[in-house]
């Protein structure tokens, strides 16, 4: 059994709560197993664990991707503060989860389509038509994502003629575009080098004063350099939440501390 999951402190606002969470693969595999967690309103959460833990199952199945896979089952709660609406329940509608939790894969997608045109697909979707409405919101977006002063000349050019580095910042843009409550980031770094990295960790520092942020990462100097919380995942398991400083300085669990020592991972 794991130990018990650290209560947030007081003065740490919920903005939702992973309760009793568990998840089976259509071909049976459970890949996530009772988990509970808080996630801090405007915090980064950090999950880490080794390969094969459930960072991934766990972060993608907060913005409803399994959905577009049949046969996947899952038990347990996903409540969004301060509404405490499940958005894992049967009524909560996939297409508008994913706008109000949005999700930054390992590898940068943009669409093939503008720079202008990848940050606005989000804002259509949610039905906003009005272009003067989309321009103030795509630049919104894309100043947040620090990225503003790269593009704003070449709005209409392809998404594809950006860096790598640049086109994670576009995809960070059109996640935020819809202005979502929470913010997933699946290995955002992984394919990038290290400056369009560091780039990446300071906007991830900076964007937490507005928006919630949960990241997967398996560089464990990343989590502890900008996160506030971290979960260590194993074998599907939550085996110890807290403190990123009281993770990585003092693991409750000796499998945090083997797997922050890099005696696995
Ligand atoms: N579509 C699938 N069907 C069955 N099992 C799967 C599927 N996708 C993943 N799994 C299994 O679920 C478990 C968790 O996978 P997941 O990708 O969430 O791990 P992870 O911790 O993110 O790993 P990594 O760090 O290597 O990306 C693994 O054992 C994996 O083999």
């Amino acid at each position: 059994m794991p130990p018990p999951i650290k209560a947030a402190a007081e003065s740490d606002a919920l903005r939702a709560r992973i309760e009793d969470f568990s998840f089976y693969y259509a071909n049976g595999f459970q890949a996530i197993k009772s988990v509970s967690m808080p996630i801090l309103d405007r915090k980064v959460t950090a999950i880490i664990g080794p390969s094969g833990c459930g960072k991934s199952t766990l972060l993608r199945r907060l913005n409803r991707m399994h959905d577009l896979y049949p046969g996947n089952r899952y038990e347990g709660r996903v409540i969004l503060e301060p509404e405490g609406e499940n958005l894992v329940g049967r009524d909560a509608d996939p297409v508008l989860v994913r706008l109000r939790i949005g999700m930054v894969f390992q590898k940068p997608n943009p669409f093939p389509k503008s720079i202008y045109e990848n940050v606005a697909a989000g804002l259509r979707v949610r039905g906003i038509s009005k272009r003067q409405v989309i321009d103030e919101a795509v630049e919104s977006a894309l100043k947040r994502a620090a990225i503003w002063d790269e593009v704003k000349d070449k709005l209409n050019g392809s998404a594809y003629d950006l860096s790598g580095g640049q086109q994670q910042r576009l995809c960070i843009a059109r996640g935020l575009a819809p202005n979502p409550e929470i913010l997933l980031l699946d290995e955002p770094t992984s394919a990038l080098d290290p400056i369009a990295t560091a780039k990446v960790e300071d906007l991830v520092q900076e964007l937490a004063k507005s928006v919630t942020i949960v990241i997967v990462t398996h560089n464990m100097q990343q989590a502890a350099r900008i996160s506030h919380r971290t979960a260590f995942m194993y074998l599907g398991e939550l085996t110890e939440f807290g403190e990123t400083s009281q993770i990585f300085n003092n693991p409750q669990h000796p499998r945090t501390e083997n797997y922050i020592t890099g005696r696995y991972g």
